[in-house]
């Protein structure tokens, strides 16, 4: 069937239920009877029935009593979008760049840790769902494929791709250089400094599993044959409250690479990563996995992207579900948004294709609001045109 609907074919050929690893029906007839939150949120069940429910809790559950996981969420459904009309173009133009890389879409991916938990090629697989749909892989230094592996698939993909390496900034600056040399060395093309993690957030859900280690097999790869470990033996990645803002410094001053600080939340620290040489700021509050009396992401993204006054981009994450999602983030203020669970709901559920289908929907629905809100680039989403919801739920969330 085809009805020729604002110029837009609609046939009722397309992609079958999807098998628990292997389809994902990314034809342009299932983006016209769907939603990125639908989508989203399908992968996550098929996520849920493959995984072991103790790597499924990991991926999913958040600190305390899980008020901020929930928060980030329920804080963009208390927001609306002004469109403004008469002024759009037949086609958009999603593209952003960053220090570090240029994204075809402002969707990049959080580092999640552990991604072989998810599916048995893990970071590669990743690595190039995200190469493909020319975005940027933050791949953090708790992955379970090396960096230098992880920046060979992506390159596999796209000899362009860009992939950025989190780490958080050990103790030991030896440590941190080592770290920051093998980043350097894969070809990462930036660093993305996680600062909100003085001491690892309490998680009940992986207490009440008991889940505390890797399984036998799996390990944090980029731990591997440091300084103060044996040969070939692991070391801890460490969180510490001693960590500070000189550890930054000399961290900067160690590579040329375009440093992020990933986990601002407070305007003054956002002003102060400034002052110190970044040349990005991730508002985060960890996907809810730190602390649990921390405002949800997007209500604390407009006063550090006041703060920071375009002297360098902001990027926000947590709670990112669709493209609403997406537009309302950079109406406020931010240059691009991260995603993390979803991400591994795909991962989970349909290896590298599901991450494909993940980026893909997102990119897809993002497009078409743009279009909706009479936009030609992502410049045109501005803050004027965000407002407070008082009334409607997401049919999805509720
Ligand atoms: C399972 C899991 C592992 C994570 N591991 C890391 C990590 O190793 N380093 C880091 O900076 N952030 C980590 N994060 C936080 C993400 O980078 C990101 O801030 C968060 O997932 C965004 O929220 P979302 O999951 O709602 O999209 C992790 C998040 C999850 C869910
Ligand atoms: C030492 C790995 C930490 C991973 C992490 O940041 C998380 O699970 O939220």
């Amino acid at each position: 069937m085809s009805a020729g609907l604002a110029g837009h074919r609609v046939t009722t050929a397309g992609a079958g239920p999807a098998d628990r690893r292997g389809t994902t029906g990314t034809g342009p007839a299932d983006r016209h009877r769907t939603t990125a939150g639908a989508v989203l949120a399908e992968l996550r069940e098929r996520a849920r029935a493959v995984l072991d429910p103790a790597h499924y809790d990991y991926f999913a559950g958040g600190v305390g009593d899980e008020v901020v996981l929930g928060g980030n969420e329920a804080a963009f459904r208390r927001l609306a979008l002004l469109p403004r009309v008469l002024r759009g173009a037949p086609t958009r133009d999603l593209s952003v760049d960053l220090p570090g890389g240029r994204l075809a879409a402002p969707v990049l991916v959080a580092p999640t840790a552990f991604h072989r938990l998810a599916h048995p090629e893990g970071e590669s697989a990743t690595a190039r769902a995200v190469a493909a749909a020319r975005t940027v892989l933050v791949s953090g230094v708790a992955s379970t494929v090396a960096i230098a592996d992880v920046v060979a698939a992506a390159r596999s993909v796209d000899p362009d791709a860009a992939v950025w390496f989190q780490l958080y900034p050990q103790p030991d600056d030896e440590v941190t250089a080592c770290l920051v040399r093998r980043a350097e060395r894969a070809g990462c093309t930036a660093l993305v400094v996680t600062a909100d993690s003085p001491v690892l957030g309490r998680h009940r859900r992986d207490a009440e599993h008991g889940f505390h280690d890797l399984p036998a097999g799996l390990a944090a790869e980029n731990m591997r044959d440091l300084p103060g470990a044996a040969p070939g033996a692991l070391r801890d990645i460490a969180m510490s409250p001693a960590v500070s803002w000189a550890h930054l410094d000399r961290l900067r001053a160690s590579t040329s690479l375009p440093l992020w600080l990933k986990g601002v939340l407070h305007p003054r620290d956002a002003v102060l990563a400034v002052e110190h040489g970044v040349s990005g700021v991730v508002v985060s509050n960890h996907g809810g996995r730190q602390c649990d009396v921390v405002p949800a992401a997007v209500e604390a993204l407009p006063a550090v992207v006041d703060a920071v006054a375009g002297r360098v981009p902001v990027v926000l994450d947590g709670g990112v579900r669709c493209g609403g999602d997406v537009a309302v983030a950079l109406a406020l203020g931010a240059a691009a948004v991260g995603v993390g669970r979803p991400v591994l709901w795909g991962l989970a559920a349909a290896g590298e294709a599901g991450v494909a289908r993940v980026l893909d929907v997102l990119r897809d629905e993002v497009d078409h609001l743009l279009a909706l809100c009479g936009g030609r680039d992502l410049a045109d989403l501005t803050r004027d045109q965000v407002v407070a919801r008082s009334a409607g739920v997401c049919a999805r969330c509720g």
